[in-house]
C-alpha cells in the first residue's frame, strides 16, 4: 500500500465531505489507541477546526498517558486542533447505579458486556453534545476488520458516527498510514484494546484471535471460491476462520441497514 498517498486521499476525502456538509469541523474521541490516533491526525491535516476529546472512564494509566501525549503532539503541530478532556466516570457510575436499581435488572453473563457497551455509548452522547454545540461532524474510528469483519464495535457507541474515514483500512494498513503520519511508536505498538472493562484485557483476549489473524481470515474469505479452493489449513487457521465466521454472523445486524417494516400498498390504500 502507498501509505502517504492513502493518507492524502483520506485527508482530501474529509475536506471534500466537510465543504458542502453545512458543518464547520470535526470532533474525534481519542483513547490512546492507534485507530483514534490516526483519525484525529487525518482530521487535523484537513486544516479545519478539529476538537479532539479524551473521555476516561476508569481508564488505565497507560491509555491516559498515551492519549494525553497524542493530544499534546497534535495541538503543538496543528493550530486548528483543540484538545479537551471530559471525564465520564461519574456519569457512567450514576447511569450504572440507575439501571442496577431497577427491578428488571438481572445479573447474567452479558452484564459485563452491557456495561462495557454503555461506556462506549456514553462517549457517543458526549461527542454529539460537542458536535451540536460547535456545528462539527463526529468522525468515526472503526477500521475494516472491526466494522465489516468481526463487528467488534458498539452499535450506537463507537459505531454512532457521521463519517467513517478509515473504515476501508485493514489493521495493518491503519498501522502503515499512522506510521507515515508520525503517530508515536508507543501508540502504534500498543496491544489493541477497547478499554471498556476498567482492566487491562486486550481485544485479542476477548476475541481469541489477533487482528493479524482476523485480517488473514477476512482476506482469505474475500477471495473467489476458485481461489479459496484447494488450500489446506493449519489447526490454528481453522480455529481463526471459525472465530471470524461466528463473530461476523452474530454481528451482521451491526453492518446492515436497520430493517424497516414496509407496509404493502394495498393495506395503505383506503378500504374499498
Ligand atoms: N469496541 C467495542 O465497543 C467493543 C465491542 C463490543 N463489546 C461488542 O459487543 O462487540
Amino acid at each position: 500500500m502507498q501509505a502517504e498517498k492513502v493518507a492524502d486521499y483520506i485527508t482530501k476525502w474529509l475536506k471534500d465531505y466537510l465543504g458542502p456538509s453545512h458543518s464547520k469541523g470535526f470532533v474525534v474521541g481519542v483513547s490512546g489507541g492507534i485507530d483514534s490516533a490516526l483519525v484525529s491526525t487525518l482530521c487535523a491535516r484537513t486544516g479545519a477546526p478539529t476538537l479532539v476529546i479524551e473521555m476516561p472512564i476508569h481508564q488505565s494509566s497507560a491509555e491516559v498517558q498515551r492519549s494525553q501525549a497524542h493530544i499534546n503532539w497534535l495541538t503543538s503541530k496543528f493550530p486548528n486542533v483543540t484538545g479537551a478532556k471530559v471525564d465520564l466516570t461519574e456519569a457512567f457510575e450514576t447511569f450504572q447505579k440507575t439501571v442496577k436499581s431497577n427491578e428488571i435488572n438481572e445479573v447474567n453473563s452479558y452484564s459485563d458486556v452491557a456495561f462495557a457497551n454503555m461506556r462506549s455509548r456514553l462517549r457517543m452522547v458526549n461527542l454529539y453534545y460537542f458536535a451540536s454545540l460547535k456545528g462539527y461532524l463526529v468522525a468515526g474510528t472503526g477500521n475494516k476488520v472491526e466494522d465489516f469483519g468481526v463487528g467488534f464495535f458498539t452499535k450506537y457507541g463507537d459505531g454512532g458516527v457521521d463519517i467513517s474515514p478509515i473504515a476501508d483500512l485493514l489493521k495493518s494498513e491503519v498501522r502503515a498510514v499512522a506510521d507515515v503520519l508520525g503517530v508515536s511508536q508507543e501508540i502504534i505498538k500498543a496491544p489493541p484494546t477497547d478499554g471498556l472493562f476498567g482492566d487491562t484485557r486486550t481485544d485479542e483476549d476477548q476475541i481469541g484471535a489477533s487482528y493479524d489473524e482476523l485480517e488473514w481470515a477476512m482476506n482469505h474469505l474475500d477471495l473467489s471460491q476458485e481461489q479459496q479452493g484447494g488450500v489446506t489449513f493449519t489447526d490454528r487457521q481453522k480455529k481463526v476462520l471459525e472465530i471470524y465466521n461466528q463473530r461476523h454472523a452474530a454481528n451482521l445486524h451491526k453492518m446492515v441497514e436497520i430493517p424497516r417494516c414496509i407496509i404493502p400498498l394495498e393495506l395503505k390504500a383506503k378500504q374499498a
